[in-house]
């Protein structure tokens, strides 16, 4: 088996976006520094208001060109699913979920992959993991004690996940719990009702609030893109989320009846390249909900390497919300070692 070279490497001459010189003069830090942390900034209504309509079928044009135009293949597939591991939060949210189940779950996130898998891709001592497990909070000292000294970071939904619909101190009061308990990140979902009567100032001040709440705790704000009816309340919605100073804007919570598709979160992609643009920020992007084969993953990889390059292929800027992707990477690897496919259980989750 020939060495897995670097994902990221093998599909075209793709650059990372351009820093454009406003942005250049604002950026805070080099990336070989680290990434700094979005402050956030004031509303600007006006720049919402500029906003006019965003055209579907052109991103849905982009999305069909990437995706037939690029195929990824063999060792070089190997390596981007590898990196498809390493920026995933690994998810369990289910009614009944329990202490036992995220421990699975957790064990899963430490050894992500079968001993054989490992050793015939040739990675033996390489550390691949997701880069979070997501759970609810009444699981997150749980998933703490379990994932200690990983480096795995523990997320988790908070603010009445999936709808967001309790008062704003019950929710801020839920962060401050998943904080205290021990969380890396903080998942919020935001009341896609703000969104339908263009509430933004009050959408705003609920998520810098959130925000607040989260102290060091990093910051991911869910649309709901699936209920947010057009693509200029997406548009809308994920640009106030990171003036507001999310960390990450996240797609869906995996609850709604659509959930994350290409075009729309090519939408979000280009609203943090204009946010970037704005401000020298990077946000990151985490689509989530109904992700569950390596060949989707892939698709989700190449748009990012593409529309905003290869900073947002690592899991300080990129995440998958998933919680069944990593079985079918597991399979996909196997097939790649083996020639075949092996039953979904012989890859087993929590
Ligand atoms: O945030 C993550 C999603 O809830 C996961 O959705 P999924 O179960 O469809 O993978």
């Amino acid at each position: 088996m020939s060495t897995i070279r670097e994902a990221g490497t093998g599909t075209g001459a793709s650059k990372v976006m351009p820093l454009p010189a406003r942005a250049a003069a604002n950026t805070p830090m080099p990336l070989e520094h680290g990434i700094a942390r979005n402050p956030g900034m004031k509303l600007d209504l006006g720049f919402l208001e500029s906003v006019r309509s965003v055209n579907r079928s052109a991103l849905e044009r982009r999305v069909a060109s990437l995706t037939k135009r690029r195929s990824i293949k063999a060792d070089n597939q190997a390596a981007w699913l590898l990196r498809a591991i390493a920026c995933m939060d690994l998810t369990t949210l289910n009614s009944n979920d329990t202490d036992e189940r995220v421990r699975r779950l957790c064990a899963k996130a430490i050894n992500p992959l079968r001993r054989d898998i490992v050793e015939g891709l040739g990675i033996v001592g390489e550390t691949i993991r997701p880069a979070a497990v997501c759970v609810y909070h009444p699981f997150v000292a749980t998933a703490v004690d379990a994932v200690r000294g990983t480096g795995i970071h523990v997320a988790a939904v908070s603010t009445a996940f999936p709808h967001g619909l309790a008062p704003l101190s019950t929710r801020l009061q839920e962060i401050e719990a998943s904080v205290k308990d021990g969380a890396d990140e903080i998942d919020v979902v935001i009341p896609r009702g703000l969104v339908y009567g263009a509430k933004w100032r009050e959408l705003f001040n609920e998520i810098v609030a959130m925000r607040a709440a989260c102290g060091d705790a990093h910051l991911k704000v869910i649309l709901g893109t699936g209920d947010l009816a057009t693509l200029r309340n997406v548009m809308l919605a994920s640009m106030v989320a990171m003036m507001a100073g999310a960390d990450f804007i996240k797609t869906s919570t995996g609850k709604e009846s659509v959930n994350a598709t290409l075009p729309v979160g090519l939408a979000m992609v280009r609203a943090i390249r204009a946010y970037f643009e704005e401000t020298g920020y990077l946000i990151g992007f985490k689509p989530a909900g109904g992700i569950s084969t390596a060949k989707v993953s892939l698709d989700w990889l190449v748009l990012m390497k593409e529309e905003l390059g290869r900073p947002w292929l690592e899991p300080a800027l990129f995440r998958f919300g998933a919680s069944s992707l990593l079985t079918d990477i597991e399979r996909q690897l196997e097939h790649h070692l083996t020639g075949h496919y092996s039953a979904n259980h012989r890859h087993a989750m929590a």
